[in-house]
């Protein structure tokens, strides 16, 4: 089975161990039938036997050899039963440790549209619980069924040997017994991907409440959230009790089955008893054995719960595994180099499943060249800078970096390259320095500080109560949303990219601030081409170019004078913020 394998491959390393604890399963649960052996020695010579009292004078050192074998097999099972778990232990946490490392890079070498499927709540569900049951399959469940086989073919074997009629009584139960656990596990199975399903989904209604406290809070919508998160834990708690009520419609036909061992055991054994058949020692190691059948039966309701479950877990972890992401490095990783920094889009369009969000775009930006993107809110213009770092790939067309296409770049190369400001800032829960530094961890001090001043973010930085060393809260908590961009504005600038991308990054600083942040951007100290999307005129006047998107298409295209001059979108908006009219502005003039 693929799934069976799958855990093969990744025993790698451990697969010597894991077989060994296997092996101390089956020794060990072999062992068990040697103490109801000994009774049964014990019953026949010692107590059952005509001449007892005889046999205790005269062979007492076979009874006393008898007793101590007892508690000798008993210790060695222990002994035996310590190393197994041990061994299974070490070898499912190290399997555990070394998939949660591979799919760690795997989710962290996804590219955005994976990110824009998979929600947070369902991944974290996969790092965490599911593997968890895997673990403790391999530890747990695995050992479980390994050992009650083991006993069951044990007792089986020893069984016939003593008397197969009997026996065979006995094991008149297992077709039926087999049959309601068939039947059982058919009916649970679907429950338990449902089961898994709506626990990723509970997951995620907390970790978005979580991550979005201060917007509930904002809205008073707690008892929304409250209610929201309750209705998906009655659906959990609801699929919980279904799968177990199942389980109960069962348990009564395999208990009642599990006890017909020992009736049948009573009335047959005590029969053949009677005839002489059976000794009392021989009935007494049936009796000692007897659970060695009926256990394996009433532990198949947990084993076939908890092997649902482990596949419904195994199966999504497997499709993290073996997930690609679209946009991979065929390349070799070769030593870095500086690009200069031209860029060239070549009739690019762009689709997110069907919908078309740019559509033949065309320009070039030379090295050293800063151009201003603008254009009204969904026009496309964080999808377009999206597409040069390859964070997403064109649907048609090409762009080029230093005229080569950035699907044939080496992606750490052309990343590396790029420095990036994102709308959405993200920082870490680290200090503001860690953060800042984020690109190059090394970077000593002194420079950190040199591009928080180039950011504008120096000043407000001392005046923190441990200045550089002040740790944010988490997504940059604490601070105010001009001074997380300027701290991220800080991070692009200091990896000395020769491509910085800027999309709406100056939006929440004041005019005086920008104006700073602008003339850094003008008297950079290494080569940088710049793009920067901005709504406001005064971060694009200075810019050497402007472009205006609409609905995914350029419609405008030179300097701050000829766009003034053109009369059209950037001219209302300058007007607009200029004026302070309140004129609604479209891409087509004005209404
Ligand atoms: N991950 C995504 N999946 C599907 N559609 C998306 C995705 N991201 C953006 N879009 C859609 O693409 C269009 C362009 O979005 P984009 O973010 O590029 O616009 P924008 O010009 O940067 O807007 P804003 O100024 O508001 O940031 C919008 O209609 C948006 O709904």
């Amino acid at each position: 089975m693929f799934q069976l394998k799958w855990l093969w491959h990744n025993l790698i390393g451990d697969r010597a161990r894991y077989i060994i604890a296997l092996c101390l399963s089956v020794i060990g649960s072999s062992l068990t039938i040697i103490n109801p052996y000994l009774g049964q020695r014990i019953v026949d010579t010692f107590i059952a036997n005509d001449n007892a009292m005889a046999n205790l004078t005269n062979e007492r050192g076979l009874l006393i050899g008898l007793c101590l074998g007892m508690v000798g097999f008993s210790l060695l099972r222990t002994g035996l039963a310590y190393g197994t778990t041990l061994l299974y232990e070490v070898a499912s946490q190290s399997m555990l440790y070394r998939v949660r490392i591979y799919l760690y890079n795997k989710i962290q070498g996804q590219d955005m549209s994976y990110y824009d499927r998979n929600r947070t709540g369902d991944l974290m569900t996969k790092m965490t619980g599911d593997l968890d049951m895997v673990r403790h399959t391999m530890a747990w469940i695995f050992k479980t069924i390994i050992e009650s086989l083991t006993i069951f073919v044990a007792a089986v074997v020893y069984f016939f040997y003593i008397d197969a009629e009997l026996t065979l009584w006995l094991l008149i139960l297992s077709p039926p017994i087999f049959i309601v656990a068939f039947l059982f596990a058919k009916r649970v199975r679907p429950m338990y991907i449902d089961l898994r399903e709506r626990l990723s989904q509970l997951n995620t209604t907390t970790q978005e409440n979580i991550a979005g406290n201060r917007v509930v809070k904002a809205f008073a919508r707690e008892e929304f959230e409250v209610e929201k998160f309750t209705e998906k834990n009655v659906h959990y708690a609801k699929a919980n009790k279904a799968a177990a009520m199942v389980w109960l419609d069962y348990f009564p036909y395999l208990e009642t089955f599990a006890q017909g061992f020992n009736v049948i055991l009573m009335i047959v054994g005590g029969m053949l008893v009677m005839d002489g058949r059976l000794t009392f020692g021989e009935f007494s190691a049936f009796s000692a054995l007897i659970w060695g059948l009926s256990n394996p039966m009433r532990n198949i309701g947990i084993i076939i719960n908890d092997i649902q479950r482990f596949f419904a877990s195994l199966n999504k972890i497997i499709d993290i595994y073996y997930s690609k992401p679209g946009i991979v490095n065929d390349r070799n990783p070769i030593e870095k180099r500086r690009y200069e920094g031209r860029i060239a889009f070549e009739h690019v369009s762009f689709k997110y499943d069907n919908a078309t969000v740019l559509d033949d775009i065309d320009f070039t930006i030379e090295p050293g060249e800063t151009v201003a993107i603008m254009g009204a809110t969904g026009s496309g213009k964080t999808s377009l800078i999206n597409l040069i770092p390859r964070f997403y790939d064109v649907t048609a067309g090409r762009v080029l970096v230093d005229g080569k296409d950035v699907r044939g770049l080496e992606l750490g190369e052309l990343r590396a390259n790029i420095g990036v400001a994102t709308q959405d800032v993200l920082l870490f829960s680290d200090t503001i320095d860690g953060n800042i530094a984020y690109g190059d961890p090394e970077m000593p001090e002194e420079e950190v500080h040199r591009f928080a001043r180039l950011a504008a973010a120096d000043a407000f930085i001392r005046k923190m109560p441990e200045g550089y060393d002040t740790i944010v809260g988490e997504r940059g908590v604490g601070l105010s949303g001009g001074q997380k961009q300027r701290i991220a504005l800080a991070r692009a600038l200091a990896v000395k990219p020769p491509i910085l991308i800027l999309d709406d990054t100056t939006s929440a600083v004041d005019l005086e601030t920008e104006e700073h942040i602008q003339k850094s951007l003008r008297e950079l100290d290494y080569s940088c081409t710049k793009i920067i999307i901005a709504q406001r005129v005064s971060t694009t006047a200075s810019a050497d170019r402007i472009l205006i998107l609409d609905n995914g298409r350029v419609i405008e295209d030179g300097t701050h004078a000829e766009l003034l001059a053109k009369r059209g979108y950037y001219y209302e908006v300058f007007m607009l913020q200029n004026e302070g009219l309140g004129r609604q502005v479209t891409a087509h003039g004005q209404k």
